[in-house]
């Protein structure tokens, strides 16, 4: 990707910008069948951006129907892996070409800095979609061990049609974390996504088709969560659901599929994650960078935020002085300003949510302050280990600083949640490090840094953060995959026959 534009440059692109509205069901887009449309907003100036089509259940039957066709004749899910390889190579290569036009549709729509979608969201939706395309034509299927009668062949095929459900806090990035390896796989799938931010999605529905991935592969059915997220759920010719946002709304996705057809269910959900600084920690100032970059990235916006700082008492307070220096490295403002890095939150609802949560009672150590769909980033000092900033997802930028004596009450503090998606944890001893990483409970625990890993590693979470398999790694292909076992007799003699 080119440097970075002005502000003024970005406002250029983003008024001329064509934004997809409608539906994109078998190869072209349409109005939802109602002719109903709902308002998305630009959550940094509270504009009406789109009027997006308001799907429903006939929409969702439509996508399905179409979706299976697809499916069944084998249009894309038995070609040649090598073939739907290319074709989704040739879609990341379009996503680069239309890589600005992308990054400002996906502020405009969101509230994220252009920085963060030039720098990381758009690149990364490239790579993930590039990485799981590279992969597919290099996985064997299995022989078992069998007798010299026999041979047990164990083999992958892509689940069917499957429904994935998206959160609104990396449109494009989380569009890329199901849709890689659920085509990759050979599945049709229909994206249903966050109604605060559809646009994006629907606009790679469209680089898909003009990349040679078949109609009725690739749909997007945009609307509200009980329109079309639930009329998926419940889907009785839905395979699979894979689901990225709150522990509650994946909590009904574990109801729907037990009331309609026992579709298989992934859930990615909710964190409250620790991040532990042991009085032994060394070059304080990174450390310091990390939890802050931790907390404030994607204005903590983020299921992996680390929302819980747990720093032993002897280094809390240069901790602390360092912290504070770094957090004024994050200046907030106009999302289409380049040099800004915390933009507006998603919503006036997440916003109010947010905001909520900033009054009341903690000592407030730095920001605590929220206009307008922007919310400083806040650090509070907290000595109520039950209060609400303690144990609930705030998904905002605000971090909750605990203190402790030593290692084990950290890590007892750590797994006091009913959350287990990340964790960091920053010491200089090798043994506390691993110890603590291996105690800790929790889908992904960093050592000395904040990360998730990269496309490379599974994430997802333990207990209330997650459900059913991974995104991300080859892990990922579990998903949207079946074994099935071939189990053929190789004898001559049919007289015999053993069970
Ligand atoms: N793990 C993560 O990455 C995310 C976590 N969250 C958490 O969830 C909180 C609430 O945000 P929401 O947007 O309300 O998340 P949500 O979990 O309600 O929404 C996620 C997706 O589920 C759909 N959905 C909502 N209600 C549904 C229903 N009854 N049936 C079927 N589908 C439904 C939504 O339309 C969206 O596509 C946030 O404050 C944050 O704490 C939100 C987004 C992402
Ligand atoms: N951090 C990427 C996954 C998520 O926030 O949902």
């Amino acid at each position: 990707m080119s440097d970075l534009l002005t502000t003024e440059e970005y406002k250029s692109i983003a008024a001329n910008l064509d934004l997809p509205t409608q539906a994109f069901i078998d190869g072209s887009f349409r109005p939802a069948m109602s002719g109903k449309t709902f308002d998305s907003t630009n959550p940094a100036t509270g504009e009406v951006i789109a009027k997006v089509a308001a799907c429903g259940q006939a929409d969702v039957d439509f996508a399905v129907e179409k979706a299976r066709d697809a499916f069944e004749d084998g249009r894309w899910s038995r070609l040649h892996p090598g073939e739907r390889k290319e074709a989704m190579i040739r879609l990341a290569k379009l996503i680069r070409r239309n890589a600005r036009e992308l990054a400002v549709m996906e502020s405009l729509d969101s509230g994220k800095t252009i920085y963060d979608c030039e720098t990381v969201d758009v690149p990364e939706t490239i790579h993930c979609l590039t990485w799981h395309a590279e992969l597919i034509d290099k996985i064997y299927d299995q022989v078992a061990p069998a007798s010299d009668n026999h041979i047990a062949l164990v083999v992958r095929e892509p689940v069917g049609v499957v429904g994935l459900v998206l959160p609104w806090n990396f449109p494009l990035l989380m569009l890329a974390w199901k849709i890689g390896p659920a085509l990759a796989s050979g599945c049709s799938i229909i994206v249903k996504p966050a109604a605060e931010t559809s646009l994006t999605a629907l606009r790679v529905a469209e680089l898909a088709m003009e990349a040679g991935i078949p109609a009725g592969v690739f749909n997007v059915v945009p609307g509200s969560g009980r329109d079309v997220g639930e009329p998926i759920g419940r889907h009785m010719d839905i395979d699979m659901v894979s689901f990225t946002g709150s522990t509650a709304t994946g909590r009904r996705f574990l109801t729907y599929a037990s009331e309609s057809n026992l579709k298989e269910v992934t859930l990615e959900m909710g964190g409250k994650n620790p991040a532990i600084v042991l009085d032994d920690a060394e070059d304080l100032d990174r450390v310091a960078a990390h939890v802050v970059n931790g907390a404030f990235w994607n204005m903590g916006e983020n299921c992996s935020a680390s929302s819980r700082l747990i720093v032993q008492k002897g280094i809390k307070d240069k901790l602390l002085d360092r912290m504070l220096a770094h957090a004024r490295e994050w200046p907030m403002g106009d999302p289409l300003d380049p040099v800004n890095r915390v933009g507006a939150l998603v919503s006036q609802a997440h916003f109010d949510k947010v905001a909520s949560y900033l009054s009341k009672g903690p000592k407030v150590l730095l920001g605590g302050k929220a206009e307008a769909g922007f919310v400083e980033p806040t650090i509070l000092d907290i000595a109520d280990r039950d209060a609400a900033q303690v144990r609930e997802e705030i998904f905002g930028p605000v971090l909750s600083v605990l203190t402790v004596d030593g290692f084990d009450e950290a890590i007892a503090l750590a797994n006091d949640t009913e959350y287990g998606l990340a964790a960091s944890i920053y010491t200089a001893n090798v043994k506390k490090a691993i110890r603590g990483a291996r105690a800790i409970r929790a889908g992904t625990v960093t050592v000395n840094s904040f990360g998730e890993g990269d496309i490379s590693t599974p994430f997802g979470g333990f207990k209330q953060s997650g459900f059913g398999g991974r995104d991300n790694g080859i892990h990922a292909h579990d998903q949207y995959t079946q074994i099935k076992t071939i189990w053929v007799d190789l004898t001559d003699d049919h007289d015999e026959v053993v069970s």
